[in-house]
């Protein structure tokens, strides 16, 4: 039997500015989303019906429930192409739940990408953007899982900047953040857009201009989850770490670095309690 796979990288902003709000209280925002050096896997076989089994190291913090986006992205991109068939899915966690890092968002559009292909529906990238916008607002990002702009509530997407090869920490306390809970925790005014170059020559030209933008929910999620500060603290602290930043509304935090080789150096180095993961940016 065919058996299909994709993986979903983690997503990371590395800045997030809260531009403004529309009036039905989502967030407008200008962020620079890139992906890596971590991922889910989703798999799929040919089925009658529509399933959803879990493994891997966090298949047990999720319920296989019919709310999973893995299976409201699969409904979704059903009733768009008039497919009747199922597929048996099996989805692979290895990312955090409820993280910062879109982990739910990187797997619903794995799951828009893989059952395309199953299902033969042959529907172009940008439909699939556009399906995945009501799922939720990280996940137009997710289907390219290419380092993209994301504008308006996440849903306006454009190429980003130019990106060197360099390296990609994420940690993460093992403690998990609700979204909502981190923007009604917001306090103060709106930042202004930001103005990128069209490309970065190195990690470290690349850091120092992020340096001077920010992430606006760290302040409100830190609030809510103080061990965030010890976790950014850590990465500080590591040897060749250049920036280090909240991903998304937390708690993971990421750390840049000048390779792949000393990201993952610098993993090994975290406490043993946290979930850690090191390697490449997907340029
Ligand atoms: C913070 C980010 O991760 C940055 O990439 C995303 O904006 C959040 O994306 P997400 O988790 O896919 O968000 P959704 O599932 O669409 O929304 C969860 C909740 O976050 C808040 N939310 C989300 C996105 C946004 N632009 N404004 C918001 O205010 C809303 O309260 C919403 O009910
Ligand atoms: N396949 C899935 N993986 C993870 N979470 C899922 C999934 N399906 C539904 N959810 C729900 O979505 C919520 C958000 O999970 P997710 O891991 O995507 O958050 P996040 O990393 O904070 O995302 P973001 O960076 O987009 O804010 C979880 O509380 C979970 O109950």
């Amino acid at each position: 039997m065919t058996t299909l796979e994709e993986a979903a990288p983690a997503k990371v902003n590395l800045f997030l500015h809260v531009t403004g709000r529309r009036a039905d209280g989502y967030h407008l925002l200008d962020s620079l989303a890139v992906f890596g050096p971590a991922a889910d896997r989703l798999a799929a076989a040919p089925a009658d019906q529509l399933s959803l089994t879990l493994a891997g190291p966090f298949g047990e913090s999720l319920a296989a429930e019919p709310d999973n986006l893995v299976l409201r992205a699969a409904r979704t991109l059903a009733a768009e192409a008039g497919v009747t068939a199922g597929a048996a899915l099996r989805l692979e966690k290895h990312l955090p739940v409820a993280s910062g890092i879109g982990g739910g968002s990187a797997d619903a559009a794995a799951a828009l990408r893989l059952l395309n292909r199953l299902w033969g529906c042959a529907l172009e990238e940008t439909v699939l953007t556009r399906l995945a916008a009501p799922l939720g607002a990280d996940i137009p990002v997710c289907v390219a899982s290419r380092p993209a702009r994301m504008q308006g509530i996440g849903e306006q997407i454009s190429p980003g900047p130019t990106l060197p090869e360099c390296g990609l920490l994420l940690v993460n306390p093992r403690v998990p953040v609700a979204t909502p809970a981190v923007f009604r925790a917001r306090q103060g005014g709106f930042s202004p857009s930001a103005t990128l170059p069209g490309a970065w020559g190195s990690a470290a030209a690349m850091a120092a201009d992020l340096a001077r933008l920010t992430n606006d929910l760290e302040a409100p999620a830190l609030s809510l989850c103080p061990v965030i500060g010890e976790v950014l603290a850590a990465l500080r602290a590591a040897p060749g770490c250049l920036l280090a930043r909240m991903s998304g509304s937390g708690a993971t935090c990421f750390g840049i670095f000048a390779t792949p080789a000393e990201a993952a150096a610098a993993a090994r180095g975290m406490p043993p309690a946290w979930w850690a993961a090191g390697g490449a940016l997907i340029t």
